[in-house]
């Protein structure tokens, strides 16, 4: 088996993988005597009586049951994660963050994860929260998993590597990964590596319907990778970091619980690379809605009204003719968490850097800065390439309150951005 990362294309697939061959039992999942004495484990992200297209479960067929395990305690050894809301009142205003100077230093991914953002609470199994991460140390003989939601691990800066119970995934600032929820994963890391975490507490990802788009366009199914399956065979004392119901717990095996040797089933991590994205957008005039840079989305109960969506600004071509090309100004019912991997955002001259993060939540007014407003109402409307840019937002429905970290850190000056627009002349 090697340790080179194998990786099988397409979206939500039933996969089927074995890392050592005749470890996956054929023509059934539970066999009165698995190979090699392996043990079959059924891992359910949905109800059992869930619809075909919402149904997720994966069979692991592993060396050890992930019942063998001593009782958790708490843990306290990543102090900013999980952290709840700042339980004030909320004022109703924009905000935002530059990266932040003191994430964790020295630490791994579970220590060097601090919630900024918040929604709902995972055992309402809706929600969604946002956290910024700094990792400079490999998770050394410890793995964490998440009972309240699923990851989208999002890069900014250096590349990681997810070694899960399903197998390994690479990546780096410009891929996203997804752990599903319930997944044990260690992060190995070299160098400084930041970026974000999107928890996703309620229906799992998926890709966005396409409507008269038709069959192809926006992310692409075959551009997601889901990991060959890789094991350990490991008889070291090995942490369990895990999140449950919005705290953190540990307890430790004498094994590592990466110890998958053969799987199969569509419930599975997977990584996808940004630049895949088949940007659509207008020909014409208007800047259209920013859903149509909907990557994957988590939808709730309420027809179109997302809990979370995932949505990016990728490089493309602005061609509209007669139009103020950059986002308008715009008061919504989602709200709107934003994220920079690199370059500049089209309707943020100053202020919001990569690493950084702004939030508009329900009803707030924003839209383009007084430059960027400035620049487009006289820019000559060529044909222009927006390129070496990567924004991204995670919209919720549910309005985000932020941390007290968060609350600490954030821009005095924001409002700012939007002083001293002029006023419109009527006629007289
Ligand atoms: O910059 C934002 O606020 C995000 C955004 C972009 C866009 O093109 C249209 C609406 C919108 O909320
Ligand atoms: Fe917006």
């Amino acid at each position: 088996m090697s340790d080179q990362p194998r990786y099988m294309s397409g979206f939500g697939g039933h996969f089927e993988t074995e890392a050592i061959e005749g470890a996956l039992p054929k023509g059934r999942n539970s066999p009165q005597k698995p190979p090699f004495g392996l043990y079959a484990e059924q891992l359910s992200g949905s109800a059992f009586t869930m619809p075909r297209s919402e149904n997720r479960r994966s069979w692991l067929y592993r060396m050890r049951p992930t019942a063998d395990h001593r009782p958790f305690a708490r843990y306290d050894g990543a102090p900013l994660f999980a952290a709840s809301a700042d339980e004030a009142p909320l004022a109703p205003n924009r905000l935002r963050w530059d990266p932040p100077a003191d994430l964790p230093e020295g630490t791994d991914f579970v220590d060097g994860l601090v919630t900024m953002l918040t929604t709902r609470d995972p055992s309402d199994l809706e929600g969604v929260a946002v956290h910024l991460y700094r990792a400079s140390k490999t998770m050394e003989r410890r793995v964490f998993v998440d009972s309240d939601g699923e990851l989208l691990v999002i890069p900014q800066q250096g590349a990681l590597r997810l070694v899960t119970e399903l197998g390994l995934l690479e990546l780096e600032p410009g891929k996203v990964g997804l752990v599903p929820r319930g997944v044990k994963f260690r992060v190995e890391v070299e160098g400084d590596a930041r970026g974000y975490v999107a928890e996703n507490y309620g229906a799992p990802f998926r890709l966005p319907e396409l409507g008269p788009i038709g069959s192809n366009g926006l992310a692409n199914p075959r551009d997601f990778e889901a990991p060959a399956a890789w094991f350990e065979d490991s008889d070291h004392p090995t942490e369990v970091v895990q999140k449950s119901l919005g705290h953190l717990w540990t307890t430790t095996l004498d094994h590592s619980p990466l110890d998958v040797v053969a799987w199969h089933g569509n419930y599975a991590p997977w990584r996808y690379d940004l630049s895949r994205f088949n940007v659509i957008n207008t020909v014409s005039f208007d800047h259209p809605d920013p859903s149509i840079f909907t990557v994957l989305t988590s939808p709730s109960n309420v027809p179109g009204r997302a809990n979370a969506d995932f949505v990016i600004f990728p490089p493309r071509w602005m061609v509209a003719e007669d139009t103020f090309r950059p986002p308008w100004f715009h008061r919504n019912l989602m709200s709107e968490a934003m994220g920079l991997i690199h370059g500049a955002y089209d309707a943020k001259a100053e202020g919001f850097a990569p690493g950084g993060l702004s939030l508009h939540n329900i009803m707030s007014g924003h839209g383009p800065d007084l430059e960027s407003w400035q620049k487009a109402s006289e820019a000559a409307l060529e044909p222009t390439k927006i390129a070496g840019t990567m924004a991204f937002m995670v919209e919720t429905c549910w309005p985000y309150r932020p941390t007290r970290f968060a609350l600490d850190r954030a821009q005095d000056d924001y409002d700012q951005a939007w002083a001293g627009f002029p006023k419109a002349k009527l006629p007289r």
